[in-house]
This record gives C-alpha cells, structure tokens and sequence, in this order.
C-alpha cells in the first residue's frame, strides 16, 4: 500500500481553524502537560503540597525510574487489549464486534486486585510507583502517538479527521491525522478513552487507600468518600460506554497526542490526585461535612446523568415516551433539538453536573491547599473550552436553528450566570 499522499490532498483542511493555539500550542503543550503530570505528583507529596512553593520540589533521577514501572504498566494495558479483544458481553451498536465490555472489564480488574490484596500483594506500593508509572505512561503515549501519525498516512482519504490534517506536522501529530485508527477489529481510541486510563485511575486511587492503611491503621473517611465518588464515576462511563461513541472525541477529533495523553496519562495521574494528596496530608472530616459533601456529589451525578441520558435516548428515538413529548426545534439537517427537559435548563446541563461532582471530589480535602482543587480548576477551563469548540461546530452543522436554540436557552452551563 503507498501513503495516502494524493488522498489527502483531497481531504487536506489547511484553510480549517486551528484549534488548541495551533502550531505554538502543538509544540509547547506536549512539554508542558507532561511536565505538569510530574509536578502535580510530586507537589502532592511534598511537606509543603504548594503548587506556589518555590524552588519547586523536583524528583531526582532515581525517584523517575523503577524497573517494575514499565512491567506492570504494560502488563496492565496488555491485560485490557486481551479483555476488549474477549468474544463475549455486550456489543456496543456495530462498531466495536464481540469486545467484552469496558464494565465487565473493571469487574474483572476487580477481582484480580482482590485476589492479589488476600495473596498479601502490597498494593500500597503504588504510592511509591507513582512517578515511574507516570514517567512510563508519557512514554507509551508519545511512542503510540508517533505510530498514529506515521500510520495515518496509509489511512484511506475518508479515515482522516477533517481538522487533523493541516500539512503541518507539528499540529497534525498533536491534533491526530486518522479519525478512529483501527487495528482489525481491535478500536484504538474508543479502547484508550475507556479502559486502561479510566480504569488505571480507580485502581490508583485504591493503591492510595492501602497506603493509607499502611500508615494509619484505617482509611480516612475523606480517602473512603473520594474513593468512592470516583468510582462510582468510573463505573457509570463503563456502564454507558455506548454513549462516548457521540462525544466529540469520537465523533470529531482525530486521534493524536492530545486524546493519547490524555487518555493514558493524564486521566489516570491527575483525575486522583487528591487521593494522592491525603496519603501525606490526612484531613479530618466531619459527619455533617461529609454528609454535605455526598449530597452534592449525589445532586451532580443526578444531572450529569439524567442529562445525558435525556440527550442520547432522544437521539437513539426521539419516539420513545421518556422524550417524545419534549418540546424541540427542527433543524435543516433533519435533526431535531431539544429546547425543553434538562436541555431547556442550559445548553450543557451535563457539564453542570459533571463541575458539581469535580467539587464534590476536591472538598473531602479541606481548605487549607490548592492543589486538591486542581481537577475543579482545570475541569472549569477544560469544559468552558469545549463549550465554545462544540457551539461552534453546532452553529455551523445548524445554522439559524442553533441560533434561535440560544435564544431560548441563553445560558451555556450556570444557570443564570454563564
Ligand atoms: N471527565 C472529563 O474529563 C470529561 C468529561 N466529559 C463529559 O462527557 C460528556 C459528553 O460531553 P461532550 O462530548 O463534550 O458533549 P455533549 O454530550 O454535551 O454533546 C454535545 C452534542 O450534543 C448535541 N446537542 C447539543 N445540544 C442539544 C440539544 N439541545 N438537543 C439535542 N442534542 C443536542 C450536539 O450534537 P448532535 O446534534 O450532532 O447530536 C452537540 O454537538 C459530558 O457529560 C461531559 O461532562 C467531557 C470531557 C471531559
Ligand atoms: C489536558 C488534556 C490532555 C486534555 C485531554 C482531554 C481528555 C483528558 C478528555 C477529553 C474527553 C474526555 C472524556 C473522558 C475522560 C477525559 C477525556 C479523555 C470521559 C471518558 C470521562 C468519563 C465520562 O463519563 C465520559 C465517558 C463521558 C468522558 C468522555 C470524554
């Protein structure tokens, strides 16, 4: 086969905007975000656990590197290639054949995690491996990038993503070249997006409940809530994984160094940090807080999940009786838009949720350090950004009908504020 060079003259988008600051933003964020990953983690354990302190507290060499790191990460993706590639379970729609589901998956991490704890496994060992798995995760992301995009020049004209392919090298490896890169039937982005990074996260944060229990004795109720909480996260986007085949990551990006390290990288060693966090700066919690807490991450995931699950039963069938008496504006593309439900209350009601639940995580923490808000805080930009990517690709696939959607709906994600 040759390099799809003449293809992709024809589906080349060079006049496309660049997202993500372009060419500057393609250099600079593959330096900085892995950077940030290791800061973050050594700030989290630091006496201090200032993100201000200065000078920063800096790893040595030898804190970087560990033999084991690169085994069990490996050995971990290795594990979930076998489990998504299992003929048995679910069948997501037709686009993933007889992979065993991504919640089946978490179900059997599971057990082995269990069947390892009562073999004595000392999973609290994973506080000490952070930085290695960290160092090896940035690694496997930017070697799966460099394949992505020396293999994406193989791809057939109608694989590539529309704004992944400017002719700039630079922003194409960073953005992603090829749409959803498939080796046979084995998805490369739909299985990065849900299973090793998602499920790594959870499994993280449980190596950080055990070291607090090598610690202290018992976990803190603050380790048990966040614990808990991002579980129950984990485990309600495995139980609808059917859903991310609409988010834009799938539907629109291409696959690049962006999704790659964010999924396997960034998901698994931020989204947790605070459990990291309480491992060196326990945090008493009273009943009445904790009470507090759990009812706002209750309220968050209620519209997080009602929300989504409005939008994708009226799009799965806007007949069905849970959405068809919704009110909803037509559009010239066939497609309907819902104006009333949850989607009548804000055009991102599911962003609103999802922020509520990121508080919900950072508050078991206290209020004496930043750096357990660091999801909140980044989660806020993250959605506002993508906020304003989706509107824009709402406004041009609907025209005047999204325009006549804000008005009647004039709040993005904060009712009444934003
Ligand atoms: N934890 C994390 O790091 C992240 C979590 N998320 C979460 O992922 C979930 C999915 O988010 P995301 O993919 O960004 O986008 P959404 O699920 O919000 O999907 C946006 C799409 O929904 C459709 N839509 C918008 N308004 C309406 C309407 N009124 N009626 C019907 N359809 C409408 C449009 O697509 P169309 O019309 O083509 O169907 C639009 O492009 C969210 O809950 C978000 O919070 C997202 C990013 C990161
Ligand atoms: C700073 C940086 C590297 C950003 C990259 C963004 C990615 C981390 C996120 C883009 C969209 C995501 C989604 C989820 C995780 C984070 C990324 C990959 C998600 C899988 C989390 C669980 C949710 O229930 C979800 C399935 C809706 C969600 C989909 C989008």
């Amino acid at each position: 086969m040759r390099p799809n060079s003449q293809a992709a003259k024809h589906r080349s988008s060079h006049d496309t905007e660049r997202e993500f600051g372009g060419t500057l933003g393609a250099v600079c964020i593959p330096i900085f975000l892995p950077l940030t990953v290791l800061f973050l983690i050594c700030v989290s354990r630091s006496p201090e656990a200032s993100v201000l302190q200065w000078p920063p507290p800096l790893p040595s060499a030898d804190q970087l590197w560990e033999p084991l790191a690169p085994v069990l990460l490996l050995g971990w993706i290795g594990l979930h290639a076998l489990l998504y590639l299992t003929p048995v379970g679910k069948v997501p729609f037709s686009f993933v054949c007889f992979s065993l589901s991504g919640f089946h998956g978490l179900c059997i991490s599971g057990v082995l995690l269990m069947l390892l704890l009562g073999l004595g496994a000392p999973l609290g060992y994973l506080f000490e491996l952070l930085l290695p798995l960290a160092v090896c995760a940035i690694a496997v992301s930017f070697l799966l990038s460099v394949y992505l995009y020396i293999r994406s020049f193989w791809a057939p004209s109608h694989a590539l993503a529309l704004g992944g392919n400017t002719g700039n090298p630079l922003y194409d490896f960073f953005i992603g070249r090829e749409l959803n890169p498939r080796i046979g039937n084995f998805d490369l982005k739909y299985f990065c997006e849900l299973r090793p990074g998602l499920i790594g996260w959870v499994v993280i944060n449980l190596g950080m409940l055990m070291k607090e229990v090598e610690l202290r004795g018992s976990p803190s109720l603050a380790m048990i809530l966040i614990n808990s909480f991002q579980l129950l996260y984990v485990a309600d986007a495995l139980w609808n994984e059917e859903a991310v085949l609409t988010t834009m990551d799938i539907v629109h990006d291409g696959f690049g160094f962006m999704l790659v390290f964010g999924d396997l990288a960034w998901v698994p060693f931020t989204y947790g940090l605070q459990a990291a966090f309480l491992v060196v700066h326990p945090q008493a919690l009273s009943s009445l807080g904790a009470a507090a807490i759990i009812a706002l991450n209750g309220i968050g995931y209620y519209i997080f999940r009602k929300s989504n699950s409005q939008k994708n039963q009226f799009r799965r069938d806007p007949s069905h009786p849970s959405v068809a008496r919704l009110e909803t504006i037509a559009t010239a593309t066939g497609k309907r838009l819902l104006v009333s439900g949850w989607w009548g209350l804000v055009r991102h009601p599911n962003y609103l949720g999802d922020l509520l639940m990121a508080l919900a995580w950072s508050l078991p923490c206290g209020f004496s350090h930043l750096l357990p808000y660091f999801y909140v805080i980044y989660f806020t930009v993250l959605l506002i950004h993508r906020e304003a990517r989706d509107e824009r690709q709402c406004r041009a696939k609907y025209g005047l009908a999204w325009d006549t959607y804000c008005r009647r709906v004039p709040y993005r994600i904060f009712p009444y504020i934003y």
